[in-house]
């Protein structure tokens, strides 16, 4: 059961650094110019959050891929991480063909599949994951830690991220029942509306994170923009708007000075056309922690949502019709 599966988020964060901590990775031939993570959904996502972690240390630039092609520029001195839970997602394995081609430094991260054989048969880095066959969205603490860690070892993320995920360990372990009832609180305003999520530009992955866990266990259409950007299109499509949104605006310790200030005047405006809008405080002293402490409450959210719309968490029946027509056209 999701549900089930959402509990155990600090469990399986913890089994991520044990794996993370014993990972063999082994040194590029060329010195690494930048770094290209190609995933779909729940282990596309992973990159994100990496990325925003990162940001402050990491030397390299870094893209995330969610589509069919590589970029122009990936060559031998290109680190790609490949992360497919599954390993049989069609796009990361496009991209992960293109990446042996172009010669460039590569590491797999995933539970088996085609990629663990194509990373066997070229003899690349390959991180093992666990938990086979759960769906890759329920584990997305696993992808994310090993794309940490994977980080770590070619000079792109510092050792005290490690020391944040263990704090967030244990900050989930002391908020889970206010968390969870919070969640129950959330799901019961969101209900029948249309949720609308905005967050500052440090931290787009946990909108984004939200959004996709809404889609997928709850069923709904959900949209997210991050401040500023946002303040320079979607303000004004809030002018002449007539439907039912629930806005949720997630707050954090680290929004640059400028956006807090965006952030009041936006509320203000947005408060004209809808009465339904709220601020979620995220806890933790960290980056990390506050992220992870709003993957989980929005994980919640999500199953809480899916209880009250009585559809199953579980199921994505739809994605896989959709990849069974695309396999009749190959
Ligand atoms: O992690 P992999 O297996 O590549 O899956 C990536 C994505 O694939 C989709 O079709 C769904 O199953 C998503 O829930 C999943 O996040």
């Amino acid at each position: 059961m999701m549900n089930e599966l959402i509990k155990n988020f600090g469990a399986q964060l913890t089994e991520a650094i044990a794996i993370g901590e014993n990972i063999t990775l082994t040194a590029p031939k060329q010195e690494l110019r930048n770094i290209v993570v190609v995933g779909m959904g729940g282990s596309g996502i992973g990159a994100n959050f990496a990325k925003e972690f990162t940001a402050e240390e990491r030397p390299l630039p870094m893209e995330v891929v969610k589509g069919y092609d590589l970029p122009n520029y990936v060559n031998p001195h290109s680190l790609v991480i490949c992360s497919s839970f599954s390993g049989n997602t069609e796009e990361t394995l496009i991209g992960l063909e293109a990446a042996i081609a172009k010669g460039a430094k590569i590491v797999c991260v995933s539970s088996g599949g085609k990629m663990k054989a194509l990373a066997e048969e070229h003899g690349l880095d390959f991180v093992q994951l666990p938990h086979a066959g759960s769906p890759p969205r329920a584990c997305l603490g696993l992808s994310l830690v090993q794309q940490l860690f994977i980080l770590k070892f070619f000079g792109c993320a510092k050792a005290e991220r490690i020391e944040q995920l263990k704090q967030s360990i244990l900050l989930l372990e002391k908020e889970q029942a206010d968390i969870m009832e919070k969640a129950k609180k959330m799901a019961q305003f969101m209900s029948g509306k249309f949720p609308v999520l905005y967050t500052h530009d440090r931290m787009g992955s946990v909108v984004l994170r939200l959004r996709q866990q809404l889609n997928e266990n709850a069923k709904i259409l959900c949209g997210h923009h991050l401040i500023p950007e946002m303040n320079h299109n979607e303000l004004v499509g809030w002018r002449k708007q007539e439907g039912d949104f629930a806005v949720l605006i997630f707050r954090s310790k680290f929004e640059h000075e400028r956006n807090q200030a965006r952030i009041k005047i936006n509320k203000e405006i947005i408060n004209h056309y809808t009465q339904t809008l709220i601020e979620i405080k995220l806890k933790g002293d960290s980056l990390i922690e506050e992220a992870m402490y709003a993957v989980h409450l929005g994980d919640w959210i999500s199953w809480e949502l899916s209880v009250l719309r009585q559809v199953d968490a579980t199921e994505v029946k739809v994605i896989d019709f959709l990849k069974g027509e695309l396999a009749g056209q190959a």
